[in-house]
């Protein structure tokens, strides 16, 4: 009887402590913001079932109520969302050494290849690759890649001049062509993804030729839609949302499993990784073809061996394999949404047209290629149109930064490892700095103009901010230029019957159109 007893309380006090410890391990980093404002979370999924039904948006709603700095849980992990220009100016730039990384949330740590990025890197590794490699990002070296993104370019046209009255979805072609640029300039191969356009309509899927560079771009997608920030990804991305602790144990055994979304994804991300690596021991062993080539993972490569031991410890071939494979992610969706979303604004606004055209039609003859300097300075408006079409739809809507030691921010403690994330999307649509700020209205970035003058400095940062921002932004802004410098040369664009109204975003890493752009192409004549 009295066993009986004592195992009783013996199993009562377990379960008591398995509460305790969850409810611990659940109110922990809560407890430690609480003070900063924000709604109370659900237990476990925190306000992700709030992001599920707004999207990015609801960033806004909650700005709104709460003010320019607020709590939100992404399961049991709580953001400190900051939404204020001076704010984000302290984070991003003032106290950059209080916060010098990103932090990884569970669809990163979940892809070996991107832990090896530029993105997931920490010091002394980020500062020593960021400085030996700024060189390939600069003027110089982005510039020589001008021609070889004008022929992928050139293909686009080819490609829209086959589709004349019917429905197109931009976004397709435009991501197509954008991965044919990374294609090129950082790997060094022709991924032909847009085909052939003299034996090829648009709307038909292009197939690739080339088995292995096919197989690896399956593998890619499947990994690229793996990285959900919701309740969609695979089980062991939506632990690692809900029950961190959890994600690599589950990881390691359901990949084991054959069926699992987590078996498809660990072997889709251990063909891409050995890819990778056959790609990058093959370029190594090649010195001779290497000096010659632009392509940047061939550049990668021999600034490691110009530079010395140190750096040749640092950049090691598998970091080569994750920096080179980042740029697929990093700088292709990125630069299509931003192609697709200035030709859908522009599409719907005929005076911006008009002005634009003009501009176009007046740098010169109908052929003429401009220069990477040509880019930058002749061409006023279209820096305002893209500017603000980017205001509009940002690609990186949130900009992920991680407290390396304690810090206050906006008159809150935060402990170190406190995840504080900016929302330059809320900025953008900050009526104090853009006023009217749902139209869509290129002068208000004319640098001569009244409201560019009294604009904040950090109310508008698509590219990030501080040491940390985007390295590829010149490469993406010469892409995007010369690519809508030349579509809209011999094309308008109008609104297909099947355009979905506004444009459905999904967020994923960065945003997309969840069901594309329909448009229809209409070939320019001159008299
Ligand atoms: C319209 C196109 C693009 C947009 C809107 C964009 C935006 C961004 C943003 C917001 C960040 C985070 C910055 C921060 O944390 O402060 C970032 C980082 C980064 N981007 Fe881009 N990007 C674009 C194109 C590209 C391209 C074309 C490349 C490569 C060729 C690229 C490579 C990178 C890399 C490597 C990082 C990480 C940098 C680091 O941590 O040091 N991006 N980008």
């Amino acid at each position: 009887m009295e066993s009986t007893a004592e195992t009783f309380v013996f199993y009562l006090l377990i379960f008591l402590a398995s509460i305790i410890g969850f409810l611990l391990y659940f109110y922990a980093p809560h407890w430690k913001v609480r003070r900063v404002p924000g709604p109370s979370p659900i237990p476990i999924v925190g306000h992700l079932p709030l992001m599920a039904k707004h999207g990015v948006d609801v960033f806004k709603y909650l700005t709104k109520q709460y003010g320019p700095i607020y709590r939100f849980h992404l399961g049991r992990q709580p953001l400190v969302i900051v939404a204020d220009a001076e704010l984000c100016r302290e984070v991003g730039v003032k106290k950059f050494k209080d916060f010098p990384y990103r932090s990884l949330p569970p669809p990163i740590t979940g892809s070996p290849l991107l832990l090896k990025g530029f993105g997931s890197m920490r010091e002394p590794r980020w500062s020593a690759m960021r400085n030996a490699i700024t060189s390939l990002y600069q003027p110089t070296h982005i510039g020589s890649l001008l021609p070889t993104m004008q022929s992928c370019i050139e293909i686009l046209c080819e490609n829209l001049s086959n589709a004349y009255d019917e429905d197109i979805n931009f976004s397709n072609l435009s991501l197509r062509m954008t991965n044919d640029i990374i294609g090129k300039t950082a790997f060094g191969v022709d991924f032909g993804l847009s085909g052939n356009p003299s034996n090829k309509k648009t709307n038909e899927t292009s197939v690739n030729e080339d088995d292995e560079v096919s197989h690896f771009l399956e593998q890619h997608i499947r990994c690229t839609n793996s990285l959900k920030m919701d309740l969609n990804g695979s089980f062991s991305i939506i632990l690692g949302i809900v029950v961190p602790i959890l994600q690599e144990p589950f990881r390691q055994l359901l990949r084991r499993i054959p069926g699992t979304v987590d078996h498809r994804i660990d072997v889709a991300n251990s063909i891409l990784r050995d890819k990778m690596d056959g790609i990058v021991a093959k370029r190594e062993s090649e010195p001779s073809n290497r000096w010659g080539s632009k392509d940047f993972l061939s550049a990668l490569l021999n600034v490691r061996e110009a530079k010395g031991r140190a750096l040749k410890d640092l950049i090691t071939p598998d970091y080569v394999s994750g920096i080179t494979y980042e740029h697929l992610i990093a700088g292709s969706m990125t630069t299509s949404f931003t192609l697709t979303a200035t030709i859908y604004l522009v599409t719907k606004h005929r005076t911006v047209e008009e002005k634009l055209l003009e501009e176009i039609d007046g740098f010169g003859w109908h052929d003429a290629v401009p220069s990477p300097i040509d880019l930058v300075e002749r061409f006023p408006y279209l820096d305002q149109v893209l500017k603000e079409s980017m205001r509009l739809y940002m690609s990186s809507p949130l900009i992920a930064r991680e407290a390396d030691r304690d810090v206050e921010i906006g008159g809150y403690k935060l402990p170190k490892g406190t995840w504080v994330w900016l929302a330059p999307s809320v900025l953008a649509n900050d009526p104090e700095n853009f006023p009217n700020p749902n139209a869509f209205r290129p002068e208000r970035f004319n640098p001569d103009g009244h409201e560019e003058k009294l604009r904040h400095p950090y109310a508008y940062f698509p590219f990030g901010i501080g040491p940390r921002a985007c390295i590829g932004q010149k490469f993406a802004i010469q892409e995007i230029k010369l690519s809508l410098i030349h579509l809209y040369r011999r094309f308008v664009f109008r609104c297909s019957p099947e355009l979905e109204e506004p444009p459905e975003l999904e967020y994923g890493m960065v945003h997309e159109f969840k069901h594309g752009i329909k448009l229809r192409v209409i070939k320019r004549t001159f008299t």
